[in-house]
């Protein structure tokens, strides 16, 4: 049987996908993003293994042998992920001047209800203008009741498309801003305009390809792309067919070229899938360690390019944080540690930011790294007021949260927060409950940290208490373990202090105990 590495040597097509994209990459961003979650993991960022206690130091008295083969398999699984990371390139490099055309539904089942034609193409143009050296030469909402039919459009501007896209040189390439497009409408509109025809998928696949750092986001997306690799099979084959080739079986081995072709998909994906798990059950491993050691979770979420990583690097002060004006800059879900005004110490959990049309498979994919907003303490809902479709933004956002069955304490603590204020004069939120700020500048986030703290108190149960201690004894030095210290009032003549502390109720019992009045 053809393993997935026989398969590569044997020459299928697979060869590394070339990124080109806007601003390139700053180098080394994934070391810092990793060594920001093993802050709270008392590990090393490359030594990962260790953290499922199959690695590590407890090396001594092993036999050289047995640490050659776990050095070989260790190799072998590097290997083996390196080759399932392996991927045609989606789009052709160099320039591109792209005739964006949006097919508008006018009714019927496939009728967008919450999204307006112009909102998604602005998603689309701002897509685009995501990708190094490409531009949007034209813009065209051309509306349609047939959506589903092979040509998308109905007969009369169906010609009149294709008359504007032959007539005009500088057009280098159509993206045709649907969800999905069949390989047969793709083969039939390009074989009709003479140009690539590209839909959302595969420009979003492209930038979630360039922007995943860890090793995890990109696995991720390996698996999201299983399904467009079936369905470009199913049309190679159809095409060799059609040259009397694609049915036959190969060399006498008793198996079609589609069949070895899917079993090669088949094997990639199950070894995605283990991969996955392996690293999710990591994941769990730091997430218990960050519950052991009671550090309050909060994950800033909201729509792509509103500014959550902005935010966490103002709160965070974290120099390394790289935001970036693109879209899906954020791919990997990664933690920062930060300080509220009492000096508790919390967690910001970076998250992966929305689109209203984001494709199914992409979301399905990362919604195993999303499960891990469910563990958080506190919801922090980042929104660019500034944006002109902010409230669509708004109910986009909150309908996906809706999905990931959250608790319904975590989607009471929602905090709003109406970011990037700073481009929009005299700013006044209509909700009541909203937190103006812009992270760009540090406006307002004070009021946000203040607002958080009572917030992750309520959530935790945590009490901010006064304790009068004697200052002789073990009283100080155990709050001092055990809790949060915020201020130490000595008072000289009495040999006494006034300590204020944030204490969980756990440790107020154990303290109670302890030290009894
Ligand atoms: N003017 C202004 N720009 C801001 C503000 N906050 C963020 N930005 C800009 O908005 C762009 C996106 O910021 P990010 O923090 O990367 O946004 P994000 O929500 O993390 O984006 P994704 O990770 O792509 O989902 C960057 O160019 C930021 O400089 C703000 O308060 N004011
Ligand atoms: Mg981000």
């Amino acid at each position: 049987m053809w393993t997935l590495r026989a398969a590569v040597r044997r020459g299928l097509p697979l060869v590394r996908a070339a990124c080109s994209f806007r601003g390139g990459f700053a180098p080394g961003p994934r070391d810092r993003r990793v060594r920001a979650l093993s802050t709270f993991s008392g590990q090393s960022p490359n030594k990962g293994r260790s953290l499922t206690g199959s690695g590590g130091g407890a090396t001594a008295g092993r036999g050289r042998k047995e640490e050659d083969e776990e050095e070989d398999e260790a190799g072998e699984e590097e290997e083996d992920e390196e080759l399932l990371l392996e991927r045609k390139p989606l789009l052709p490099q160099g320039a591109q001047r792209v005739f964006l055309l949006h097919p508008d539904v006018k009714w019927g089942a496939k009728k967008q209800t919450l999204t307006r034609a112009e909102l998604q193409v602005a998603e689309a143009k701002a897509l685009v203008h995501t990708l190094m050296n490409w531009s949007v030469e034209e813009t065209m909402i051309v509306s349609t009741k047939t959506p589903d039919k092979k040509l998308v459009f109905g007969k009369g501007n169906f010609e009149l498309l294709t008359e504007k896209i032959r007539g005009s040189p500088q057009i280098t390439s159509v993206f045709l801003n649907v969800e999905r497009m069949n390989p047969l409408t793709k083969k039939e509109l390009e074989t009709a305009w003479g140009v690539e025809v590209f839909d959302r998928f595969t420009i979003v696949l492209h930038i979630f390809r360039c922007n995943a750092m860890t090793k995890e986001a990109k696995l991720q997306i390996a698996l999201a792309e299983i399904p467009l690799l079936r369905s470009n099979l199913r049309n190679e084959v159809a095409q060799l067919d059609q040259q009397g080739g694609g049915s036959r079986s190969m060399m006498g081995s008793g198996e079609t070229f589609m069949q070895i072709q899917q079993r090669v998909l088949k094997e990639k994906e199950i070894k995605i899938k283990k991969a996955l798990e392996k690293l999710k059950k990591r994941r769990h491993l730091l997430r218990n360690q960050r519950k052991k050691r009671e550090l309050p979770v909060i994950s800033v979420m909201g729509y792509t390019n509103c500014g959550k990583t902005t935010l966490i690097k103002a709160l965070t002060g974290d120099a390394a944080i790289q935001p970036r004006d693109q879209l899906f800059a954020t791919l990997d879900i990664t933690a920062h540690s930060g300080s509220l005004p009492s000096r508790m110490t919390v967690v910001y959990v970076d998250t992966i930011g929305f689109l209203s049309q984001l494709p199914y498979d992409l979301i399905e994919s990362f919604s195993a790294t999303l499960e891990d907003v469910a563990y958080s303490d506190v919801i922090i809902h980042v929104r660019d007021i500034s944006h002109p479709e902010s409230d669509l933004q708004k109910a986009s956002v909150l309908s996906v949260l809706k999905n990931l069955n959250l608790p319904n304490q975590l989607l009471g603590s929602i905090i709003e927060v109406h970011n990037k204020v700073d481009l929009v004069e005299r700013y006044e939120p209509t909700e009541p409950n909203a937190i103006t700020i812009s992270a760009l500048l540090g406006h307002g986030l004070e009021k946000l940290k203040a607002e958080i703290e009572s917030a992750v108190l309520k959530a935790t149960g945590k009490k901010l208490l006064t304790l009068k201690i004697k200052l002789e004894g073990a009283q100080l030095s155990w709050l001092y373990k055990e809790a949060t210290v915020q201020e130490v009032d000595v008072i000289p003549e009495n040999g006494t202090a006034n300590v204020k502390v944030i204490i969980s109720n756990s440790a107020y019992g154990k303290y109670r105990k302890l030290f009894p009045i």
